[in-house]
C-alpha cells in the first residue's frame, strides 16, 4: 500500500492569510463607469487648442470651459467684426487647393477665381523615352463592306447606343436623314487640308526651343503641353494623379511621384501666386478632398503640406460639401463629373450622407476618347492624329467642347472645321463632316460599357498598400451602401471562370498578407463584397436613383423629393449644352412617382468647374472652422489619429 502524502500547513487548517494584501473582488460591470478619454477635454488636441486660445500655460478643466463660453458668447456679439476685417485677413493668408485628375485649381481664399493648372510634368529622363501611339486611323479596320469597325464589343455597345438615340430622336418627331452616314463618309474621305503659313496663323503656340544645350529637368502644368516631344524624345509627360487617385501605373516609385505632385503645388503657390515659399508658415490650407476619399491619399498629401511645403496649419474637408456651400444649398444632391471620375453624393444640412456616396471612374475624357473613335469610324480627315501626343489631345477635346451637345437641333450633317497646330507639321485647316457623333458622344455616360475601361485602376496598390486598421489589420478606407450595392450589382457581368480564379488569387494573397476582406460598416445589412472590386462603372442615372435611395435609407418619401428636386450638376465632364435637360428626362422617366425632378446647374452663372473651390473660400469664412484647423504640431505628434478629433471628424472612421 502506498504511503499516505503529507498534507499541507494550509489544508491542516492553520489560519495565516497567503497574502495581507486585501484582494480585490472583480468589478460589477452593471455600476461600472469611466469616463477616460470620452470627453472632449481629456484629448490632448482640444487642451491644446484651448491653452493656445488662453496663451496660458495650463488651465484646470472648469475654468477652460468658463472661458470658452465667454469667448465665444463675445465672438457672437461681434460677429460682424469676424466677417469683414478678421475674415477678410484670415482669407488673405489662405490658400485652398483643389486637386483633380486633369486640373489643379489652386488661389488665396480672397481671391475671385483660382489658377487652374493642369496636373501635368515633363520630366527629363537619363535614357530617351519611347512614346506610346495612339493613331486614329489604326484604331479600326476596314470590315468587308468597306465600312471602318472596331471591335466586335464596341460596335455592340454602339448599335444599342445609336438605337436608344433613334427612340428618342422619333418621340421628338426628329425625321432621320436620308443616306445620313454614307454622305458623311464621302465628305471626309475626299476633305484635304489647307496649309496655312505661320505668319498667318495668330493662334500657333509657342513650341518651347531650347538653346545650347541647357535644358530643365521639370516642365510644369501647360507648357508642358508645349514640348515637342518627337525633337526632344529624353522629355517624358507624366500625370500624377489618375482617375482621382495616385497614378500608380505610371510611376515606379511612390518618391517620384510625390516629387511631381510637390513640382505643381511648388510652382503654382510661388509662380502664379507670388508666395515665396519661405512664407508659408504662416498661410494655412484649406484642402478639398473626394467625398469616398481613400485613406492613404489624404495622408500623404498632408505629409506633403506640413513636411515640404511647410503650411501652418490645414483643414480638409470634403468635395461635395464644399460644392454645396459654393452654390448655397444646404441640401443637394452633387453630381461631379470631371475627367475621370465622376462622383455622386447627398449633402444634407452640411454633411455628406456617408451611405450616399459613389465614386466611378469615367469622366470627361472617356467622351473624347468615344468622341475620337466615332470620328475615325466616319473617315475623320485628320488621319495622323496622335491621341498620344499632348496637342493632338487637347484638340479633340476642344472639339468635344466645341460641337458635341445634346440638342435635337444639332441632329443633322453638319459641316465644321479646325486647325491643326503641331511643332513638326505647322498649322493646317481641316473641313469635316458630322451627323451624330457629336450627341453620341455625351450619351455615353447612360452607357458606359462603351467607354475603354480595361486598363482603369491597372497596377492600384503598386505603390502603396492598401490602408488597413492599426488594431485589427483590416482594411479601413470609407465605404458607402450605394457604393458597394453598385458593386455588387455589376459584379456577375465578370465571367464566372474570371471570378473564381481572382477569388483563389485573392485568398491566396490574403493568406500572406493576413489581410482580411473589407466588410460593409454602416448598414450591415449586405454581405461584404466577395473581393476589393473598386471599379465601379455604371450608368450616371441609375448611380444617381442609388445614391438618393440610399441616403434616405429605401424610404422615398419627403427628404427623397427634396434631393431628387435639387440635384445640382457640375465639374467640366457635363458641360454639354441641353445635358442637364436630358439626365433630368431620364430621371423623370425612371422614377415617375417622384415630382418636380430638377437637375439645376451652379446658380448665380458660377463656372461649374470651379464651384467647388469656391466652396472652399467660404468653409474657411466659418467660424466653425477654428475648431478644424490642423497645426504642424499636431501632424507631427498625432498623425493621421488627429483626423478623428479634427476635420473629418468622425467621417474619418467611415
Ligand atoms: N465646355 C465643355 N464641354 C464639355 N466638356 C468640357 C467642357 N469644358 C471642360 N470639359 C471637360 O471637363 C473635363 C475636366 O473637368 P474638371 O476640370 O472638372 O476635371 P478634374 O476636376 O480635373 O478631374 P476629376 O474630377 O476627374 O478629378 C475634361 O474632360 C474636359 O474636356
Amino acid at each position: 500500500m502506498a504511503p499516505k502524502r503529507k498534507q499541507s500547513d494550509t489544508e491542516e487548517g492553520i489560519d495565516f492569510k497567503f497574502t495581507q494584501f486585501q484582494i480585490v473582488p472583480p468589478i460589477n460591470q452593471k455600476n461600472f463607469y469611466t469616463d477616460y478619454l470620452k470627453r472632449d477635454d481629456q484629448m490632448y488636441i482640444w487642451r491644446d487648442t484651448a491653452n493656445a486660445k488662453d496663451g496660458e500655460p495650463d488651465t484646470t478643466i472648469g475654468d477652460v470651459k468658463q472661458e470658452d463660453s465667454k469667448k465665444a458668447a463675445e465672438e457672437e456679439e461681434d460677429g460682424m467684426e469676424e466677417n469683414t476685417q478678421e475674415g477678410k485677413q484670415r482669407d488673405a493668408k489662405t490658400v485652398v487647393i483643389h486637386v483633380g485628375s486633369q486640373n489643379l485649381r489652386i488661389g488665396l481664399a480672397s481671391d475671385h477665381f483660382p489658377k487652374t493648372v493642369p496636373m501635368v510634368v515633363a520630366r527629363k529622363m537619363r535614357v530617351n523615352f519611347e512614346h506610346p501611339h495612339l493613331q486614329l486611323s489604326k484604331m479600326c479596320e476596314k470590315n468587308e463592306d468597306g465600312n471602318l469597325e472596331f471591335d466586335e464589343e464596341f460596335e455592340n455597345n454602339l448599335k444599342l447606343l445609336q438605337t436608344e438615340l433613334k427612340a428618342r430622336l422619333k418621340a421628338k418627331k426628329n425625321r432621320p436623314v436620308p443616306n445620313g452616314p454614307a454622305l458623311v463618309n464621302n465628305f471626309n474621305k475626299i476633305s484635304k487640308p489647307e496649309v496655312i503659313p505661320s505668319h498667318e496663323d495668330p493662334l500657333k503656340p509657342d513650341w518651347i526651343q531650347f538653346e545650347n544645350n541647357e535644358r530643365p529637368d521639370v516642365i510644369i502644368g501647360e507648357k508642358a503641353s508645349l514640348l515637342p516631344l518627337k525633337e526632344y524624345p529624353e522629355y517624358r509627360l507624366f500625370h500624377p494623379l489618375k482617375d482621382g487617385i495616385f497614378n500608380e501605373n505610371d510611376y515606379e516609385s511612390s518618391q517620384q511621384m510625390f516629387s511631381d505632385i510637390y513640382e505643381i503645388l511648388k510652382y503654382s503657390i510661388s509662380d502664379l501666386l507670388q508666395i515665396p515659399l519661405s512664407q508659408l508658415p504662416q498661410y494655412s490650407s484649406v484642402f478639398i478632398v473626394p467625398d469616398l476619399y481613400d485613406r492613404i491619399y489624404i495622408e500623404r498629401f498632408l505629409d506633403l503640406l506640413f513636411y515640404d511645403l511647410q503650411f501652418g496649419k490645414s483643414a480638409i474637408v470634403q468635395e461635395s460639401l464644399c460644392t454645396s456651400f459654393g452654390a448655397g444649398m444646404s441640401s443637394a444632391c452633387v453630381v461631379d463629373v470631371g475627367a475621370e471620375k465622376t462622383s455622386v453624393s447627398c449633402v444634407e444640412e452640411g454633411i455628406v450622407i456617408p451611405n450616399s456616396r459613389i465614386n466611378m471612374k469615367y469622366g470627361g475624357d472617356d467622351v473624347t476618347l468615344l468622341f475620337a473613335k466615332l470620328l475615325a469610324k466616319s473617315n475623320f480627315p485628320y488621319r495622323e492624329l496622335d491621341l498620344c501626343l499632348p496637342y493632338d489631345w487637347d484638340l479633340m477635346q476642344s472639339l468635344k467642347e466645341k460641337y458635341c451637345g445634346i440638342s435635337q437641333g444639332t441632329y443633322n450633317i453638319q459641316v465644321n472645321d479646325f486647325h491643326s497646330r503641331t511643332p513638326d507639321g505647322g498649322t493646317k485647316k481641316y473641313s469635316f463632316k458630322v451627323l451624330d457623333e457629336t450627341i453620341l458622344s455625351p450619351f455615353g455616360y447612360f452607357r458606359p460599357d462603351i467607354f475603354e475601361n480595361g486598363e482603369k485602376l491597372k497596377d492600384r496598390y503598386k505603390l502603396f498598400p492598401v490602408s488597413v486598421d492599426v488594431y485589427e489589420n483590416q482594411p479601413n478606407n470609407p465605404e458607402s451602401l450605394a457604393h458597394t450595392t453598385l458593386l455588387q450589382i455589376t459584379a456577375p457581368l465578370a465571367s464566372k471562370e474570371e471570378e473564381l480564379k481572382s477569388v483563389a488569387e485573392d485568398s491566396k494573397a490574403d493568406d500572406a498578407n493576413k489581410v482580411k476582406k473589407p466588410r460593409v460598416v454602416h448598414l450591415g445589412s449586405l454581405a461584404y463584397p466577395e473581393r476589393i472590386k473598386e471599379k465601379l462603372i455604371y450608368p450616371l442615372d441609375d448611380a444617381i436613383n442609388q445614391s438618393i435611395f440610399s441616403a434616405c435609407e429605401g424610404n422615398l418619401g419627403d427628404q427623397a423629393k427634396n434631393l431628387y428636386s435639387s440635384i445640382l450638376i457640375v465639374g467640366g465632364g457635363a458641360l454639354f449644352p441641353g445635358f442637364s435637360h436630358l439626365l433630368e428626362e431620364r430621371l423623370q422617366s425612371k422614377r415617375a412617382n417622384i415630382p418636380n425632378i430638377a437637375v439645376l446647374p451652379p446658380p448665380r452663372g458660377l463656372d461649374a468647374q470651379i464651384i467647388a473651390w469656391k466652396g472652399g473660400c467660404i468653409y474657411n469664412r466659418l467660424r466653425i472652422v477654428s475648431e478644424f484647423w490642423i497645426k504642424t504640431s499636431d501632424w507631427k505628434t498625432l498623425g493621421s489619429r488627429v483626423l478623428q478629433y479634427k476635420t473629418l471628424g468622425y467621417f474619418w472612421t467611415g
